[in-house]
């Protein structure tokens, strides 16, 4: 199938290099990435935080949210964050290519920092939300599927790999970020501590310029995009595809909370670590840190070994990750008991929660992000790779309306302590065993750009056994 329906600028290279090597264009991609990320998370680490002690009202003096109302906000403002690929994707797929589209929407992310660095007040964090979401959700499966696009028949083997790596990177920036912001926001207020994620932002816009002419540009599909994505081939994919993204929605909104209902409880526990006490906000770091450990450890260690007796298909990674969450929330229950009892727990304890959260992030979240790639169509990597960032929208949908749901009038919760997060490990636990059956029923085809598909069976067996 030729790429080649748009015109795109004659000095761009518009299929894959005929290499087996890594591409060209690859460190510009992670490295924005790098830098989209410390701003992304660097500001969201914070938000809970702001929207809770900082947030001005009209006349100037502070006029705080409640922890509910906070939760639910910094829930909504995630899921329009992953609403808004879908619109992304179709810039990219249907009219500009995943370049253009990417650049401009980036400089529209950058004036999101802008507007809540000067404005403290609920018009700042409106407009300034407004706008990230728009630009990190829209650019961000085109940055997804761009990288999968800088690789051909010869070197689609370190696919999994560069996956893996540019999980690292975005683990990187975030995890620099979550340290570096709360502790901006405690020193230096609002302004500084929203500023420096907006400079990042505008280094990433930056560095992805700078490899214009080292990527790939697969162009845009131009009027054939629709008969491609909703027919034959692609409506196929995004069949076989929405099960098992409706059940990982329940893993992100159980995931995501880590910036929420996780932050608020750390308020009640014991933070100091090596005579230093760590900030609420702050101990949201251990994901990423954890992040840039796991990562090498599975890709060398644990997927090889375990691969020797029980092959680790991507399906049954994303599966056993689902069971990892379960344990991940009891830990929190159990600690939220505790507190209930007038306990203070020590901060260790949501680290080990932690640990498990992350192990089972690297079995879901990157396991997707390469398998809706290869299971894509060529001319709607974008789109699919949307429908997948959906399923974060879909988790924190989730999690903002049970919120919504069960808080009463007077700010009390029908779902009180412990309770809130057993109901969550509940859900899990039921959309696990669901996608076991998901799983095995799963029918699909592996694209590669520059490659005929494999059949339904070969790629059958390369996903599940
Ligand atoms: C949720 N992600 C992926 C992203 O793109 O931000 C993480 O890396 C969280 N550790």
């Amino acid at each position: 199938m030729s790429n080649a329906s748009q015109p795109t600028n004659p000095k761009f290279q518009t299929t894959p290099y005929p290499i087996d090597t890594m591409p060209p264009g690859i460190p510009y991609i992670v490295g924005n990435e790098a830098a989209e990320r410390f701003s992304f998370y660097g500001m969201k680490a914070i938000l809970t935080v702001f929207m809770t002690t900082y947030l001005l009202g009209g006349n100037g003096e502070t006029d705080p949210m409640s922890d509910g109302d906070a939760k639910f906000w910094v829930h909504v403002f995630v899921m329009a964050a992953y609403f808004t690929p879908l619109i992304g994707a179709f810039a990219a797929d249907w009219l500009f290519g995943k370049y253009k589209t990417i650049l401009w929407l980036s400089i529209l992310y950058c004036f999101g920092h802008l507007a809540l660095a000067l404005n403290e007040t609920r018009i700042g964090l409106a407009v300034g939300l407004g706008l990230i979401a728009f630009g990190t959700g829209a650019i961000k499966p085109c940055v997804s599927a761009h990288v999968g696009d800088q690789f051909g028949s010869k070197n689609s083997h370190m696919l999994e790999k560069v996956f893996g790596w540019f999980y690292v990177a975005i683990n990187l920036g975030a995890f620099a970020s979550t340290l570096l912001t709360p502790w901006l926001l405690d020193r230096f207020g609002p302004q500084v501590a929203f500023g420096v994620p907006g400079i990042l932002m505008a280094i990433a816009t930056f560095l992805f310029w700078m490899g214009r002419n080292r990527f790939v540009h697969i162009p845009a599909r131009g009027a054939v995009f629709f008969k491609d994505a909703f027919t034959g081939d692609g409506l196929k994919a995004l069949l076989n595809l929405a099960p098992i993204y409706i059940l990982v929605a329940v893993f992100w909104s159980l995931f995501d909370q880590t910036a929420s209902a996780w932050v608020l409880q750390a308020n009640h526990m014991d933070r100091t670590v090596f005579g230093f006490e760590l900030l609420s906000s702050q101990i949201q770091a251990a994901n990423p840190f954890l992040i840039l450990i796991l990562v090498p450890v599975f890709s060398y260690l644990i997927y090889p070994t375990f691969n020797k007796v029980f092959s680790m298909t991507p399906l049954r990674r994303v599966g056993i990750g689902m069971f990892l969450t379960v344990g991940a929330f009891s830990i929190s229950a159990l600690i939220e008991t505790a507190i209930q009892n007038g306990g203070t727990p020590s901060i260790g304890w949501q680290v080990l929660a932690y640990i498990i959260l992350t192990a089972a992030e690297v079995m879901v979240s990157i396991t997707c992000l390469e398998f809706s790639y290869t299971q894509a169509p060529n001319s709607i990597k974008s789109i699919i790779m949307s429908f997948y960032m959906l399923s974060v929208s879909l988790g924190n949908f989730i999690t903002a309306g049970v919120n919504a749901v069960i808080s009463n009038d007077d700010g009390s919760s029908k779902l009180p302590g412990a309770s809130y997060y057993w109901f969550f490990t509940g859900l899990m636990l039921v959309a696990a065993f669901l996608f076991i059956i998901v799983a095995y029923m799963y029918r699909g085809r592996t694209y590669i750009q520059d490659s005929a598909p494999e059949t339904e069976i070969d790629a059958e067996a390369s996903a599940m056994n």
